[in-house]
This record gives structure tokens, sequence and C-alpha cells, in this order.
């Protein structure tokens, strides 16, 4: 079994409710438990800036599934939360991005891992640091040292 970190995002359609929602299913997913959830924080739009805030979220997951057959279980959660990509960073009803899977580097056509851009971002980099501050990436950095640098000012904490 393995361990795998999952970031959750809303800005559409209730986002407090898809995000709580979905902390739930994981649980439900095949061959998997979910464990910790982080606090739930709402912030300001990384990237284009004429969508509504976004709230986030980390969890962790006890898995038997492989980083593809988990990722595929993930787009279809998101599809079951009515997810339509009308634009590219456009808003969302619920992403779900495959963080880390144990200590696995993948880079293929569907799923780079670790996650390209989580280090760059605090919505992903300052939950994980509070659920696994003993963690640490698969190159060796502590988690908590990289959330240390990014800029938390934008995150606001909001109750489950
Ligand atoms: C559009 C982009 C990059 N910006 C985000 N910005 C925030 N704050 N949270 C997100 O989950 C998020 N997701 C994205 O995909």
């Amino acid at each position: 079994r393995y361990r795998a970190w999952i970031g959750l995002g809303s800005n559409l359609d209730g986002p407090h409710e898809h995000v709580e929602r979905a902390l739930a299913e994981l649980d439900a997913l095949p061959l998997t438990r979910r464990r910790q959830a982080s606090p739930r924080y709402a912030s300001r739009p990384v990237g284009p800036a004429d969508q509504p805030d976004f709230v986030n979220a980390v969890a962790e997951l006890e898995t038997a599934l492989s980083p593809l057959a988990l990722l595929d279980q993930l787009q279809a959660l998101e599809q079951r939360h009515g997810r339509v990509r009308a634009r590219r960073w456009g808003p969302r009803t619920l992403d779900l991005d495959l963080l880390l899977h144990d200590d696995r580097q993948l880079a293929t056509p569907r799923l780079v891992l670790p996650h390209p851009e989580m280090t760059r971002r605090a919505f992903v980099m300052i939950p994980l640091a509070e659920l696994a501050p003993e963690l640490r990436l698969p190159d060796g950095r502590p988690v908590t040292r990289v959330a240390a640098r990014l800029e938390a000012d934008g995150l606001r904490q909001v109750l489950p």
C-alpha cells in the first residue's frame, strides 16, 4: 500500500460544499482510505484573476492503487462534481490534483509526479505542511521549508 497526497480546489457552485463532499468521497475510492485532511483555505486565484476565490485543502490517502489508476479515479470524481473544462485556468467546480504518490518521480503525458506546480503554490504547500510537517519531497526537501518560503498572506483559513 502507498501513501498519496491530493490537492483539492473549487471556485464554482458552492466551493466549500464541493471540497467537503469530495473529502468524504475520497474515502470511498476503491482500495483506498482517506487519512487526515488539512484545514480549508480561501484565496484569490493564482493566474487569471477574473474569477471567484478558491477554496483549497490537501488530503492524505492510503491506497493500493497505482498512480495512473488513482488518477483515473480522481478524474472520475471530478466529473461527478460536474467539472466542465470551459476555459483553461477558468473557474471549476472541483479540481483534484495528485501531488505525491510515495516517493515516486514520474513523467508521463498524463501524469508528472511530484505535481510540477506544487512547490510554487502556497494554496498547496501551506496546507500540506500543516498536515504532514515531517514529510520530505522525493528530492529530500522538507515540505515545511518549501512552505515557509511562500507568501501565506493571501490564504485565509475557512471552517469546514
Ligand atoms: C487557476 C489556478 C492556477 N489558480 C488557482 N488559484 C488558487 N488560489 N487555488 C487553486 O486551486 C487554483 N487552481 C488553478 O488551477
